[in-house]
């Protein structure tokens, strides 16, 4: 087997960690700001334990206390969104997200992953379909675009059905909250008729149903990079208006990769359309990143069986969690871009572990569950499937294909851990 080249990032690193200064050294710590299940799933305390044997501090940032005292920190990786939408309603919040931004403005050399209005765009549908629209522009050379959606902020039944017309909005619509985060945000109807638009409650948005042959294109996009994978999405539905009742459904039943549902089961046999070129793919991230100013984010692209459009249906913050395997290398790459030279070492071996760790992690799942035991877990079964499926990668670098390939053949992971003795010797 050849030895994955991913390693060779790993090793200048020790050689640069030898020659720190004292002040590189009191940059060594990276702050995370997540919410507990975020943090469960990339098992923060473990990685903490590996970057410490690589002197890096990971400290989790405790919102409540003052920020000075925790740092300094070189970044701080976050996904705040619950904090910024509480904001709205909640005096305490709000204070929390003010020390926050307070300890960033007074810390320009803290790297902060991601800037918070660029984030609180993407918790408002009202903001972020319209940078979705505004895109179409310049994105039109790509057939990129995005569905005609309505902003619904009136309950008066008439008003809405006027609107409707008026904007020329084609049934089915599929009706969504106006905030985009937290659990209720999943909840979503598909509408047919103008009579069903007394079920769409503001704030809210409709946007026309596209027919896409029940695949999405998720796109996470990490920096420089992203990748694409594909899920299950809901079917195709006759052109409307028509007599049926709205259907209710959470986001997370349809299109999650162990999602299975009827309602993401084809009623007819189409051919598979092909997946979206990856120079469209390209262009689309470039003008998204610019646009909103962020680093980590994700994107859901379908393409529509009749005029082949990719057409843009949602934007998210922070990659999901089966992002994170790609999440730490592509990281890396974004920093060393800023020019941060003097960190490169630094956060190198940070995402660098992190990726090991994970191999870990997965492999000895792997190894443990497969092919020996059936009662392998759902959502892993499900993401391995997923990774598999989406090979190659829309924008392939080197850390990507390796992971992807790696994936495919899992006992190769095995090959990395002499590099953590610890690791290894838990093995
Ligand atoms: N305009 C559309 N046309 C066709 N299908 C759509 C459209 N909008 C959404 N869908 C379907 O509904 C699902 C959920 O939509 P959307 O991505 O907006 O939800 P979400 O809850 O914001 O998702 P996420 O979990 O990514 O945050 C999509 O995966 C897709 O199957
Ligand atoms: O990151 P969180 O835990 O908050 O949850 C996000 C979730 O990731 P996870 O299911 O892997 O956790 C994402 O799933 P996929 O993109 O993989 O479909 C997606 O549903 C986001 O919309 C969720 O963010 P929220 O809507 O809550 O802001």
């Amino acid at each position: 087997l050849t030895r994955p080249q991913v390693i060779s990032i790993a090793y200048p690193l020790h050689n640069q960690q030898r020659h720190c200064s004292s002040a590189q050294m009191s940059r060594r710590r990276v702050g995370f700001c997540l919410s507990d299940k975020k943090r469960r799933q990339i098992n923060l305390v473990a990685f903490a334990e590996l970057c410490a044997s690589h002197s890096v501090e990971v400290v989790e940032i405790d919102l409540s206390q003052p920020l000075e005292s925790q740092g300094p920190f070189a970044v701080i990786v976050h996904k705040l969104s619950d904090v910024i939408v509480k904001a709205e309603y909640d005096s305490q919040s709000q204070q929390l997200l003010d020390n926050f931004q307070g300890y960033v403005s007074t810390h320009p050399h803290t790297v902060l992953l991601d800037p918070l209005p660029a984030m609180s765009q993407l918790l408002d549908r009202f903001a972020s379909y319209r940078i979705m629209s505004q895109l179409q522009n310049s994105l039109r050379d790509w057939r990129i675009s995005s569905p005609p959606y309505l902003e619904i902020s009136t309950s008066d039944l008439s008003v809405i059905q006027q609107d409707v017309e008026s904007k020329g909005l084609s049934f089915p619509l599929i009706c969504k909250t106006r905030v985009a985060h937290g659990s209720c945000s999943h909840d979503m109807s598909l509408i047919f008729s103008m009579a069903g638009l007394s079920e769409a409650h503001p704030p809210c948005v409709l946007q026309s149903f596209v027919n896409h042959g029940a695949v999405l294109h998720k796109v996470f996009v990490v920096g420089e990079d992203h990748f694409t994978v594909e899920r299950p999405s809901l079917k195709n539905f006759p052109p409307g208006p028509y007599e049926r009742k709205t259907i209710f459904f959470n986001s997370h039943q349809v299109s999650k990769p162990e999602s299975c549902s009827h309602l993401t089961a084809l009623d007819e046999k189409v051919p598979r359309l092909p997946p979206p070129s990856g120079e469209a793919m390209v262009a689309l991230v470039r003008e998204l990143r610019a646009e909103l100013g962020m680093a980590l984010f994700g994107v859901d692209v379908i393409v529509n069986i009749n005029t082949h459009t990719l057409t843009i249906i949602d934007i998210n913050i922070f990659p999901g969690h089966w992002a994170i395997l790609h999440f730490h290398l592509s990281l890396t790459d974004t920093l060393i871009q800023n020019d941060l030279q003097s960190s490169k070492s630094l956060y190198s071996a940070i995402f660098a572990s992190m990726l090991h760790f994970h191999s870990y992690s997965i492999s000895c799942s792997l190894s443990s569950s497969l092919p020996h035991q059936p009662h392998i877990s759902v959502p892993l079964f499900q993401a391995m499937r997923e990774c598999l499926s989406s090979s190659p990668p829309s924008s392939v670098t080197l850390s990507q294909y390796w992971t992807t390939r790696n994936w495919k053949s899992p006992r190769q992971h095995v090959l990395l851990l002499p590099l953590h003795p610890r690791l290894t010797s838990e093995l």
